[in-house]
Order: structure tokens, then C-alpha cells, then sequence
């Protein structure tokens, strides 16, 4: 039996010099109930154990891959596992947001990034727990209530701060002002139409249907409310943005951008010169209430799963990126700018290789790679810190995902993850994965930097020097007087380099020269391990059809032989009959009755000779 965690005093938060905390990341189990289907299937075989509030164990059930390798002596079959909480299948929607998100809530609404990531295979309740249902509301309204609750009545109404690259804000003129609320109103007054016709939809669909119950959430025990909010005397107001956004195949779609071609356009993600990746042209669009969010909430996730049919593709295979900023403006100055994230990432059984030929060949392309990443990152991660000697580069610009969320794991917010299995004994291979998984990222330690301060971004200077910044947020008007980023970046570009002085430049350029050179080495070296993979499948394929064929002509030569052999011996019966009927038939013709030919005979005797009647008689 092994035994994967840290002890529990090192799960503590330790304060560092500088003023920086660090803390292990916070990894949380949720175990979902059986389904009625699930428990008829026989699928509850025990598999899943919780000894306690903070351990889990997993025993193989009979005929898993795992089992089968313990019987061999590789491996074992118990494995057991800690994680920060374990929530059991009783656990309300409720208990574990207040368990596990309520604090980076807090810290959300105090000016602190939050990420949290929902894993776990398919069908094992990541959206349940990052949306929820109907009746039962996940983390995420969840988190949109306690915000609201906290901004109250200090709403700033103006729409005229606005996020920008990854931790700044712009000022927008009247104009653009106009044209944000367009867009707004365009997406609202859709998802209130559609709504009109979807009264049916079932209440297990993970989407938040009505306005009444989007109010009701405020009100209902159900739901936490925050106790703590800005002063009612205080100047300070809050304006909340939000986008919705996924990754697909390493291509990001805009869920808040309405479709309106056949095909989607995807988005880049850039730097903004202070080493912080952010997803341009994103859509940011200022809510002012809970039903505001839940009609975007509405849009997206319809666009989501519209996207993933027409692709014949599921959503699972998506990961799904709610993010939330809160800025926090006194008069006209932004103060501070928080952001949230809540990333429900594709189902996790993608990224495994066991799939047969046709399968693997059809997904070739498709390989969850963000998913991959990931998980090399968080070992990278925990690896640099269990062994200072052998500090090594962690791969997180080798996907999309990693890139977004590469700040939290470097110190500038909190990351935590739930994971999510079910107990069935059939997937308990993918669950035994993840659980190991879970383990290694449960041994990443976070360093949060300076955790009362945060800085409303990058300062940028325009062509004539003048600083971008005005009271905290980006002068619109000096930017206009800046090099605009088209002209500065061509399509292949990734970074925002206007940001950088030219050495900088330079070694940046020379540096992305050597990563291209090395990326494209590696993904020839994939391609023809690939290529040759498939060839190889591809020759066993065509070897065993020839075996096939050549056992599929022996075999119709043996049965036309038989068969030849049943018609000559039909024949030869045939022949043998008609043989017999031609002698049957002459010995009729030839009959003469016996007293005929005794009369014959005497007259013979008597001496009246009939040669003719003789001959016939004897012969
Ligand atoms: N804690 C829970 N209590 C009750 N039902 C749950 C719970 N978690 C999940 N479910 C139900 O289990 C089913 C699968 O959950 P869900 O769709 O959230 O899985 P998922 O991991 O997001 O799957 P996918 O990756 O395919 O999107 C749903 O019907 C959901 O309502």
C-alpha cells in the first residue's frame, strides 16, 4: 500500500520574508453519489473507500487493467491517497463551496487572484460542481452572489473602465462606451428570447434558467452571502466584468461572441511585456446583476455545446474558462484590479493512450495537449521544489492553458483544484490515474507574493513618452498616440513586444528563434514516431487481412470441391437411373407373353415357320 501526501503541518500556511506566503496548493476529492443506472450495472464494487475527512482509498475491482497487473506482481492493487478535504457523495453544493472556495472568495473581493480547476474523466460531476443545476447551484453562482452582495450599493455604473491586456484597465471614450453597451444589450436580449422557448429544459441541465431564481439565490439559505462589504459612507465602487471563453484542440473560442458564420474565429493568446499572458480580443463584458451574469452564463454555454455538435465533438473534450475581474475605482481612479477564474477542464480520460488503431488515428490530432502540459508542469513544478539542486524550465508556454494560468503558479494568486471522481468499477482505471495525479499536485507549494498589494499592471509609455497610465488605468488617448499591436505583431507573433525596449527585443527574438527551432525538432521527432506508429498498425492490418484472404480462398476451394463432388455423384445416380429405365423400357417393348410363346413355338414345331415372329420371340 502506498502513500502519497504530505503530512498535514506542511499543508499550513508559512510566511516568508518580503512579506510572501506560501502555502500547498490546496487540492480538494469530491466523490459523486451512484446514479440509479449506475447501481443497477453493478457498478458499485467498493472501489472508492473514505477513511477519513482528508484520505481516500481505491481498491481494484476484478477485471480492472490494474488489478490484472497487481495479479502479475506489478504494482499494487490499494492505493491510498490525502487530499486538503475529501468531500463524500452527501456533500451539498453548499458545504463544499463554503469548504473549499469561500476563502479565495474573501480574497477575491480583497483584491487577490483565485483559479480553481475542476478535473476528473468524464461524466464524474466537474460541471456539477462548477456550475451546478438548477435546484442545486454550483461554485460559480455561487461566487457571482457572494460578489454582488459585497459590491452592494458601490456598483460604479459608467462602463467606462475596462480590464485590459492581463492586469490593466483602459479608459473608454463616449463612443466606445455606446458600442460596449450595444454589444451587451444584443447578447441579453437573445438569451431572453431563447429563454421564452426553453421553459421545458430539464432542471438537471447545468444552466441557471430563470431571473426569479437567479434573485432567490441572494435570499436562500442556500446560498452564502458575504457578511463583509465596503463601507457605506465609502467612496470606493466596484465594477465586475467578465468572459467566457474555451479551449478546443489549442485553438481558444470567444463563448460571448456570438456566431455568425458557420466557422469559428480563434483567438490569440499574448504578452503584455511584463511576462503576463492574456487572450486577445476577448470579450469583456461589464455586468451589473445576477441576471445579467446568468443570461451570459446562458449564451455560453449554448454556444459551447452548439460548437461541440457541430464539430460532433462533446464539450467534455473542451476546457470551459469562466473569469471574473472586480475593479475597484474611487472617483475615477482604479485602485486595484482582482481576477477569478473557474476553468472546468476537458475530461481527463482524453489524454490516455489506450486507445485501438482507428480510434488513435482519428484523434492523432486531437490530443489533449493542454491537459499534457499540465500535468508536466505541475510535476516540473514539484520536482523544482522537492530538489533545489536540479531547478529545470517548466514547460508552461508548450500549451494555452498553461500559459493563462502560468501566474498562479509563480506567485501572483492562489490555485486550487477539486477533483471530481465517481466510484464506478468500471472506470476505476481513469480514476486511479487521476488520483495519482492529484497526488503529485497536491505536493506544489505556492508562493504568493506580497499578497496585500496589487499592481494595476504594466506601466506603458506612448511614442512621445508620456506614460500610458493615468490614476491607475490606461489613457485612451495617449494610447492612440502608441504603435498600434497589429503593426507591431504579425500573425505568427505571440507576444506583445511593442512592450520591450529593441536588446530586449533582440534576445527575446533570438531566444523564440531557439524555442521554434527546438519545438519544431520535437514535433518532426513526434510526427515520425507517429507516422511510424501508424505504419506499423497499418502493415500488422494488411498482413492479417492477407491471412484472411488466403484462409478465405482455402476455404471456398474446399467447399467447391465438395460441392462438385455432391453434383458428379447427382449425376452419376442420374445416369445410372436412366440406365436402368432404358433396360426397363426395352425389356417392355421385347416383352411377349408366355403362352404367346409357347403358341409360337408349337406351331415352329408344326412346321409353320415365321422367321420374322421367331426372331422377335427370342430376342
Ligand atoms: N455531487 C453530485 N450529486 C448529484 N449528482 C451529481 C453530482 N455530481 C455529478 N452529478 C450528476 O452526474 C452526472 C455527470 O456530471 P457532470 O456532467 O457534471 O460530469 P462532468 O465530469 O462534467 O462530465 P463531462 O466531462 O462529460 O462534462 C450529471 O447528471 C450530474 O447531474
Amino acid at each position: 500500500m502506498i502513500k502519497v501526501g504530505f503530512p498535514s503541518h506542511l499543508v499550513q500556511q508559512t510566511v516568508m520574508s518580503g512579506g510572501a506566503e506560501q502555502q500547498m496548493m490546496q487540492i480538494y476529492l469530491r466523490v459523486r453519489p451512484f446514479s440509479k443506472e449506475e447501481l443497477s450495472a453493478n457498478e458499485d464494487q467498493d472501489c472508492v473507500v473514505i477513511e477519513d475527512g482528508q484520505t481516500v482509498s481505491l481498491n481494484a475491482p476484478k477485471g480492472s487493467a490494474n488489478m490484472k497487473s497487481s495479479e502479475k506482481g506489478i504494482g499494487l492493487s490499494i492505493h491510498k491517497f490525502t487530499f486538503s478535504k475529501v468531500f463524500g457523495p452527501q456533500t451539498t453544493q453548499g458545504e463544499l463551496f463554503e469548504d473549499t472556495v469561500k476563502s479565495q472568495v474573501f480574497d477575491f473581493l480583497e483584491g487577490k487572484n483565485a483559479l480553481i480547476f475542476s478535473y476528473g474523466v468524464t461524466n464524474a460531476g466537474k460541471t456539477f460542481t462548477i456550475q451546478g443545476t438548477l435546484k442545486d447551484p454550483g461554485i460559480l453562482p455561487r461566487v457571482l452572489v457572494a460578489t454582488f452582495h459585497y459590491m452592494g450599493g458601490h456598483q460604479y455604473k459608467e462602463m467606462d473602465l475596462k480590464p485590459y491586456l492581463r492586469n490593466g484597465a483602459q479608459c473608454l471614450d463616449p463612443d466606445q462606451v455606446k458600442q460596449e453597451r450595444t454589444a451587451k444589450m444584443a447578447i441579453l436580449a437573445s438569451v431572453r428570447e431563447e429563454g421564452d422557448h426553453q421553459r421545458t429544459r430539464s432542471s438537471s441541465e447545468p444552466l441557471i434558467t430563470s431571473d426569479s431564481c437567479l434573485s432567490s439565490f441572494s435570499s436562500s439559505n442556500n446560498l452564502t452571502v458575504f457578511s463583509g462589504s465596503p463601507a457605506e459612507a465609502s467612496s470606493e465602487q466596484f465594477a465586475l466584468w467578465v468572459a467566457f471563453f474555451e479551449i478546443y484542440n489549442e485553438c481558444i473560442y470567444d463563448l460571448l461572441q456570438p456566431t455568425l458564420s458557420k466557422k469559428r474565429s480563434s483567438l490569440r493568446v499574448c504578452d503584455d511585456g511584463a511576462g503576463n499572458a492574456y487572450v486577445k480580443d476577448l470579450r469583456w463584458i461589464n455586468i451589473q446583476n445576477l441576471s445579467e451574469a446568468n443570461k451570459l452564463l446562458q449564451f455560453g454555454n449554448k454556444n459551447r455545446s452548439a460548437a461541440a455538435t457541430k464539430m460532433n465533438q462533446s464539450s467534455s473534450r473542451s476546457h470551459g474558462i469562466f473569469t471574473m475581474k472586480l475593479l475597484k475605482i474611487e472617483g475615477k481612479t482604479l485602485k486595484r484590479i482582482s481576477e477569478f477564474s473557474l476553468c472546468d477542464l476537458a475530461g481527463s480520460e482524453r489524454c490516455n493512450k489506450t486507445k485501438t488503431f482507428g480510434e488513435r488515428l482519428k484523434e492523432a490530432g486531437n490530443i489533449n495537449n493542454s491537459l499534457l502540459i499540465l500535468g508536466k508542469c505541475i510535476n516540473f513544478l514539484r520536482n523544482n521544489q522537492t530538489d533545489r539542486m536540479k531547478v529545470g524550465y517548466i514547460p508552461f508556454r508548450e500549451s494555452k492553458l498553461t500559459k493563462l494560468f502560468q501566474a498562479f503558479f509563480c506567485g501572483k494568486g492562489m490555485a486550487s483544484m477539486i477533483v471530481n471522481i465517481n466510484q464506478c468499477a468500471s472506470t476505476y482505471d481513469e480514476t486511479l490515474h487521476v488520483m495519482k495525479f492529484s497526488a503529485v499536485a497536491k505536493q506544489v507549494v505556492q508562493v504568493i507574493q506580497d499578497k496585500h498589494v496589487v499592481s494595476p499592471g504594466p506601466c506603458l509609455v506612448g511614442r512621445d513618452g508620456k506614460p500610458l497610465w493615468r490614476d491607475g488605468v490606461i489613457d485612451n488617448r495617449v494610447l492612440e498616440s502608441y504603435l498600434s499591436e497589429d503593426e507591431l505583431l504579425d500573425e505568427e507573433d505571440e507576444g506583445d513586444m511593442s512592450l520591450l525596449p529593441q536588446n530586449e527585443l533582440l534576445n527575446t527574438i533570438e531566444n523564440l528563434r531557439t524555442k521554434l527551432l527546438a519545438e519544431r525538432k520535437k514535433n518532426l521527432v513526434q510526427e515520425m514516431e507517429i507516422r511510424k506508429e501508424m505504419g506499423d498498425a497499418m502493415l500488422q492490418q494488411l498482413l492479417e487481412s492477407e491471412e484472411l484472404r488466403i484462409r478465405e480462398i482455402e476455404e471456398l476451394k474446399e467447399s467447391h470441391a465438395e460441392k462438385l463432388e455432391n453434383t458428379f455423384e447427382l449425376y452419376r445416380d442420374a445416369i445410372k437411373e436412366h440406365a436402368y429405365q432404358c433396360a426397363m423400357n426395352n425389356l417392355e417393348d421385347n416383352y411377349v407373353p408366355l403362352d404367346e410363346f409357347t403358341a409360337e413355338q408349337e406351331k415352329a414345331e408344326r412346321g409353320v415357320v415365321d422367321p420374322a415372329a421367331r426372331f422377335d420371340a427370342v430376342f
